[in-house]
């Protein structure tokens, strides 16, 4: 099954709701939106003709259809994007990629997260907090499983040298750039201009500076490192969806601490892990991979880093023996941002 029938699966309403097609208004001349905020029923919608900024709801005729930030709208009503003016969401456009997580691997309800976004930054600081490429790892499996192009982003190459990572994800083309506070952005510019990013990393690790530095006047809250405990405290509460002075958009998630996977099948984990893929193809037919799996070729293979086997199986045993998950349903989705 491919990624876009799993997303028509996961799309599909659970009963009839709306009319059939036939009877079925057509909005093909109702303006289209992009979703930016949501907020208990309210969505702020951008609207491109007039750069106008919509506030909306949803009409009743979607039901338990989930609204999303990124997803594109057709409004219905009063558009005008006025002081006090309410436009009506009619009709949700089909995604084409679709950013979601669990809560965490306990948890393996699935949280549709961003819609639509091309790139998942994933924001790594050097040092301080201490890099964990068990997380980077789990970034990028959720890129792949999106249908979005992982970026690594360096941040705080000031404090550490960015080659020991950049030496494990540069080999497995995933794309990178090494950012410090007051550096040259222009190569992550390069990376971010006409495409909608959606900036993912730990608390701390100078996602804010990044937006601050890209995004003049973007002026967002920076928090402090903790001095005690080396993590972030969570300054920046809400998502917030910024426009890129040359075009593009950025979407910056409130500081992740986990990133659940239980949602996400087995075999598809090792779509991040391309270097162990070609190893394990010489595997026993229907090999789990799991640190007790008979004969498993990452066990003996030569030149396979140890530490990649382990992240590997690490993700493995946090998900074993789970079953397909319930999928949400969208009326209760609290962690779209
Ligand atoms: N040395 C150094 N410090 C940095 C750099 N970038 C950011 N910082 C500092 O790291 C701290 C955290 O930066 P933020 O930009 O608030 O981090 P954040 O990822 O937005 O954190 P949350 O808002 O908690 O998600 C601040 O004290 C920044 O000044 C850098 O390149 N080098
Ligand atoms: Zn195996």
């Amino acid at each position: 099954m491919s990624r876009y029938d799993e997303e028509a699966r996961y799309d599909r309403p659970k009963r009839r709701t709306r009319p059939r097609t036939k009877d079925r208004p057509s909005y093909d001349d109702a303006a289209t939106g992009f979703v930016i905020t949501r907020d208990r029923g309210r969505y702020t919608c951008w609207v491109e003709p007039g750069d106008r900024v919509v506030t909306a709801m949803k009409a009743r005729q979607l039901g338990r259809k989930g609204v999303i930030v990124g997803d594109l709208v057709k409004l219905d009503g009063d558009a005008s994007g006025s002081e006090g003016s309410l436009a009506r969401i009619v009709e949700v456009l089909p995604r084409t990629t679709l950013l979601r997580r669990s809560a965490d691997d306990d948890d393996p309800v699935e949280r549709p997260l961003v819609a639509n976004a091309d790139q998942l930054v994933i924001v790594v600081a050097v040092a301080n907090p201490e890099p964990r490429t068990g997380l980077i790892d789990r970034f990028l499996v959720a890129a792949y499983d999106a249908g979005m192009r992982p970026l690594l982003c360096l941040t705080k190459t000031d404090l550490a040298d960015p080659d020991p990572l950049l030496s494990i994800y540069r080999p497995l083309g995933v794309e990178s750039v090494a950012t410090q506070q007051g550096g040259d952005l222009s190569a992550l510019h390069e990376q971010l201009d006409n495409r909608t990013s959606v900036l993912v990393g730990h608390s701390g690790v100078g996602k804010s500076t990044l937006v601050n530095g890209l995004i003049p006047g973007a002026d967002r809250a920076i928090g402090v490192v903790n001095e005690v405990t080396g993590r972030g405290r969570h300054t920046s509460v809400t998502a917030l969806v910024l426009r890129l002075p040359d075009g593009g958009w950025i979407i910056d998630t409130p500081g992740i601490r986990s990133f659940g996977l239980a949602h996400i099948d087995p075999d598809k984990l090792i779509l991040a892990f391309p270097d162990l893929a070609e190893v394990a193809e010489d595997c026993p037919r229907g090999c789990t991979h799991t640190e007790t799996a008979p004969d498993c070729a990452l066990d003996e293979a030569e030149g396979v880093d140890r530490e990649r086997v382990a992240s590997f199986r690490r993700l493995l045993a946090s998900r074993e023996g789970r079953e397909s998950p319930p999928a949400q349903q969208e009326s209760t989705q609290q962690e779209a941002t």
